[in-house]
């Protein structure tokens, strides 16, 4: 069996350790290396070193050598730090999966002009529950699209930067959609004072954070008599470790080209 030579960035962080014990665990992958940014505590350690379970590759900043072995990247580390890797992997030909939230529109264009020289899947949620729930939503959103209030509600942990999160505004994006609306246009991001009488044609985002909540998203559809509300709870990260994994899997007989999970999942109509 080939092997998948996967090396993660931001290794040290939260999804990094998580992937580093998925590629441990995955037969058909091999860590082929694990960045993180200079002045990091962690570099120079073992990549494994978290789980216990050493893995020989050590952690680097220097990304020709962190990425010398390695024919894939998987990124989940903040907009700045993914945009230096993608020029390094699309000058070298190394794949992509980018997880990072909070990209501005030249982070997501740059994205698009590097698809064209390297396979990048580029997903703000790798779990399967979400990209189904983005399928529920665009149906929702059809049959809902006249008398419903539609309120997004996101909740993650302390530590997170970024806000609403990047799968908030995704189904945000799916719904605007649905309903023929620009999101740019009908986005209300949070309310405070005397705000007036909801706007129908709006859709509203509200964010919470605390403590270890690893990701919840709910939409509500506020009718007269009646609300309806879907939600995805996330109750652990290895959600996300393995869709980067069948991420990995789907671009590797690619050469170019910009893909997302509902591509890798096949969930395109
Ligand atoms: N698509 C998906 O399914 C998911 C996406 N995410 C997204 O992934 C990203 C990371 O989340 P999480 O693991 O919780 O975050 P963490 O803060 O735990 O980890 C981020 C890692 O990236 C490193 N980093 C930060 N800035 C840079 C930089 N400029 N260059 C290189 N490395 C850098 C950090 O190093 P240091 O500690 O030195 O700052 C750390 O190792 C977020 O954008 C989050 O929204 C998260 C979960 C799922
Ligand atoms: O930062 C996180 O933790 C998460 N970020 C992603 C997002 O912004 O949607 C995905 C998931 O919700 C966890």
């Amino acid at each position: 069996m080939t092997q998948l030579k996967i090396a993660v960035a931001g290794a040290s962080g939260r999804m990094g350790r998580m992937l580093i014990e998925a590629i441990a665990a995955a037969p058909d992958a091999v860590l082929a290396g694990a960045l993180d940014r200079e002045g990091n505590p962690f570099i120079n350690s073992d990549a494994g070193a978290f789980s216990g379970q050493l893995t020989g590759v050590v952690i680097q900043s220097d990304l020709a050598r962190g990425l010398a072995d390695a024919d894939f990247l998987i990124d989940f580390t903040r907009p700045e730090g993914t945009l230096q890797h993608l020029e390094y992997c699309a000058a070298h030909g190394i794949k992509m999966i980018i997880g990072t939230t909070g990209f501005d529109d030249a982070g997501k264009a740059a994205i698009r002009a590097a698809a064209e020289k390297t396979a990048i899947v580029f997903a703000p949620n790798m779990s399967i529950g979400v990209n189904v729930t983005l399928k529920l939503l665009e149906m929702a959103a059809k049959n809902f699209s006249e008398g419903y209030d539609i309120e997004i509600i996101e909740a993650h942990h302390r530590h997170k930067v970024d806000a609403p999160s990047g799968t908030a505004l995704k189904m945000g994006e799916v719904i605007a959609d649905a309903l023929g609306r620009d999101l740019k246009e009908c986005a209300v991001y949070g309310r405070e004072g005397v705000t007036g009488e909801r706007d129908p044609s709006t859709i509203g985002f509200a964010t919470v954070r605390g403590g270890d909540i690893v990701g919840d998203h709910t939409v509500l559809f506020a009718g007269i008599g009646e609300r309806i509300e879907i939600s995805h709870k996330s109750s652990s990260r290895v959600s996300y470790a393995q869709g980067s994994l069948r991420a990995a899997r789907y671009i590797a007989d690619k050469a170019t080209g910009l893909y997302d999970m509902q591509d890798v999942l096949g969930l395109k109509a």
